[in-house]
């Protein structure tokens, strides 16, 4: 098969930098189309990429040169989009969030299931983070015994004002639900939140930082502070403690120390792609590859719908002060299985 023919719907920080990737770094791939909600930026993108501009995103995915969509436009808009690319039967990477609510993202995960072989990857690209991987093979390998509790520390330096606590939860969260079930190897059943005294730098009435409180299946716990505006750096940390040690990633161990004036200053990571930047390639890398054959290689719609609803959960959670079971439906059997 010649190269795959993406189109890259939303072209802000993500999909710009997914389709400078597809155009530069990653093999067996090329942009052919690119779509935005504003046209100047659409523009802007494709002539870096050498790619045209479609107006309207549903044209881009029923297009002639397009084999395969990156989605990147807001959680809001994924959902009509994923689900035009499964009428077409074309391979999908979408950007978490699946969607933006419990039921939309079930009817993805129902639609998918009535086709031959999955179609949907879902961009949790911390699968692909080196620190993350190796973190999940030492569970695996059941050299520090059975894990019983994740900490894990989200801190963006800054956000923008409309940010509330519902996306804190529904756009930031929705990772540390993931990489739960990623690492631990099953669902989250319940989830509680906690708001302490904000920070100033929080709009009104938005519970910044906040304290999440996930439980599983079997009994564990994952504590997650979210923490949208530390005005610090981006850090994110995960440690494991299980029965015989404990692990921890997001040490800043590529950070870049400098040495000036008799002093030492080490810069650390500001954002998610200076942080992840490796992870994304691979998850694009491995995505191409796969949607070359027509299917997936990573995360999938019962991964991108599971954490969907644990951010449902989590999303009431922050409302009532209670703690709120995690609603999961069905998990379907594809028809073709
Ligand atoms: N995996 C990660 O670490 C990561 C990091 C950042 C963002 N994201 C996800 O990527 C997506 C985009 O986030 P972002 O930070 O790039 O946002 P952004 O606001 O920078 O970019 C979104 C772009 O989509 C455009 N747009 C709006 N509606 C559209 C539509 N209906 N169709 C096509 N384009 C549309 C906007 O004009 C904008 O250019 C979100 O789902 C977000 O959660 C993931
Ligand atoms: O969309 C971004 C992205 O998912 C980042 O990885 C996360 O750290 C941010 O909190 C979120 O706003």
């Amino acid at each position: 098969m010649n190269a795959l023919r993406v189109a890259v719907l939303g072209v802000g920080v993500m999909g710009s930098y997914h389709a400078e990737a597809l155009a530069s770094r990653i093999a067996h791939a090329r942009v052919t189309v690119v779509t935005d909600a504003d046209q100047t930026r659409a523009e802007r993108v494709a002539k870096t990429v050498d790619a045209r501009v479609e107006a309207d995103p549903f044209a881009a995915i029923g297009a002639d040169d397009v084999d395969a969509v990156v989605i990147a436009s807001p959680g809001p808009a994924h959902e009509e989009q994923v689900l035009a690319c499964l009428d077409r039967r074309i391979p999908v990477l979408c950007e978490k969030p699946l969607t933006t609510d419990i039921n939309t993202a079930y009817r993805v995960v129902q639609r998918e299931a009535e086709l031959e072989s999955p179609l949907v990857q879902l961009g949790f690209m911390r699968r692909f983070d080196p620190e993350y991987a190796a973190l999940r093979e030492l569970v695996t390998s059941g050299e520090l015994g059975a894990p019983l509790l994740l900490h894990c520390v989200h801190r963006n330096p800054a956000q923008s004002t409309v940010f509330d606590s519902e996306m804190m939860i529904r756009d930031s969260v929705v990772h540390e639900a993931d990489v739960a079930r990623f690492l631990l190897g099953e669902e989250i059943t319940a989830v509680t939140v906690k708001r302490p005294q904000p920070t100033r730098e929080a709009p009104a009435g938005v519970s910044d930082p906040m304290l999440v409180l996930m439980e599983t299946e079997s009994g564990r716990l994952v504590d997650v502070e979210i923490f949208a505006r530390s005005r610090v750096a981006y850090e994110v940390r995960t440690e494991l403690v299980a029965e015989h040690g404990t692990a921890m990633i997001g040490l800043d161990q590529h950070m870049v120390v400098h040495r000036t004036g008799g002093a030492r200053t080490g810069l650390l990571a500001r954002g998610f792609i200076e942080r992840f930047a490796a992870a994304y390639d691979t998850e694009l890398h491995r995505w191409v590859q796969a949607a070359r054959q027509g299917t997936i290689d990573g995360p999938g719609t019962w991964d991108g719908y599971a954490a969907v609803a644990v951010c449902e959960a989590g999303v009431e959670a922050v409302r009532t002060g209670e703690r709120v079971p995690v609603r999961l439906g069905a998990r379907p059997v594809r028809a073709a299985a």
